[in-house]
């Protein structure tokens, strides 16, 4: 089994009962309502580790990501950077924190990119905001970056539409890394790709985040590469992060049943012979449901579920914890569940 990387004395960032709070919107028209997008997230993301994060469209994944990066400000609750907090920082200070200890990689290289630059004054621009390093330095780091990420130096001047859509990704991977962060999160890095270099980039990511001993965040929809990427996974479900769980133990050890069934209903996997059913629809954002959040779903609903939104229980494993009333047994088969799911007693 991997070892969970043990904290160091501060986590790179570390997110204490964080809510994001959006103004709905309807027919492009904002409305009184509120999206609950992220609540009560607590996490911490040592130096070093992989943090991979699953959950259905909607579930706050790129608002987590986006939390974490100082690019979407909380409603309430905390987010620190070494100890600190990025949201009482003075805004220069929060903005230089930010861009110099923190990369995010977007879904979509073709958007994220300015498609009007060259490639080296994409890579450079970071350096020119936060004004590291003088013009040679910068052309330097431009040609090391570029090496770094296996894009030939004939490339430097070519610009966004001329290059596949793997080199564009490998673009904004060296941009997320112009100024040697710590933490790099990636938002559905590949999704967007062909899946021929699909491969390609998440190797390219694994061997860079050794090689340089960054901090990952990786959020993505394919439960079989979040997997096989993390130290460990986070599951979210309707803004909440339900359960946190070694990477290698996610599929026959996760105590919620949320996480058992999203991964029970993934081809491939070693256990998915006989998916979990997941009932209806996910609830409303707007209106999720009392006490927890996955009780309309879960086939172990009972009447305290709608109560009490169950607090984080530490599973007997290190560096497992789960919010659930009515935890799955830790070494219960998929199958056996996929049977009481069938049949609720
Ligand atoms: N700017 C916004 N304004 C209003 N609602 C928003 C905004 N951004 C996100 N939301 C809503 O917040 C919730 C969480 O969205 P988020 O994009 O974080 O989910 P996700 O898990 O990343 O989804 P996906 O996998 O589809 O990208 C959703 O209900 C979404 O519609």
């Amino acid at each position: 089994m991997k070892a969970i990387p043990v904290p160091e004395s501060h986590p790179i960032v570390e997110l204490t009962d964080t809510h994001v709070v959006h103004k709905a919107r309807s027919g492009g028209v904002f409305t009184r309502d509120r999206v609950y997008a992220l609540t009560g997230a607590d996490l911490a993301v040592a130096p070093g580790e992989t943090v991979g994060v699953v959950g259905e469209s909607g579930c706050g994944k790129s608002t987590l990501a986006k939390v974490l990066v100082g690019v979407e400000r909380p409603a309430s609750g905390t987010v620190a950077f070494r100890g600190r907090d990025l949201w009482t920082m003075p805004p220069a200070e929060r903005r230089a924190t930010v861009g110099r200890s923190t990369g995010m990689i977007f879904q979509d290289p073709s958007t994220a990119l300015n498609r009007r630059l060259p490639v080296r004054r994409i890579l450079r621009d970071p350096m020119d905001v936060h004004e590291q390093g003088g013009k040679r330095e910068r052309e330097d780091r431009v040609r090391e970056l570029m090496a770094l990420v296996g894009l030939p130096r004939a490339l430097a001047d070519a610009l966004p539409g001329q290059l596949s859509g793997g080199q564009r990704q490998r673009v904004a991977i060296a941009r997320a890394l112009a100024l040697d962060p710590d933490l790099v999160v990636a938002d559905e890095p590949t999704s967007a790709l062909d899946v021929s270099v699909r491969a390609q980039i998440l190797n390219l990511l694994l061997d860079l985040k050794e090689r340089l001993g960054l901090a990952l965040v990786f959020v993505s929809h394919d439960i079989q590469t979040v997997r096989r990427m993390s130290d460990r996974v986070i599951t979210m479900y309707l803004g909440r992060i339900v359960e946190e769980t070694p990477a290698d133990r996610v599929t026959d050890r996760s105590c919620h049943p949320y996480t058992r069934a999203l991964f029970s209903a993934t081809p491939g996997l070693l256990h998915a012979v006989d998916p979990i059913p997941l009932v209806g629809p996910v609830p409303s954002a707007v209106r999720p449901p009392s006490g927890c959040p996955f009780r309309t779903r879960c086939w172990k609903v009972s009447e305290l579920c709608a109560q009490v939104m169950p607090e984080f229980s530490d599973a007997s494993s290190p560096g497992h914890r789960y919010r659930c009333h009515h935890p799955v047994e830790e070494d219960r088969s998929t199958h056996d569940l996929a049977q009481s799911a069938r049949e609720p007693s």
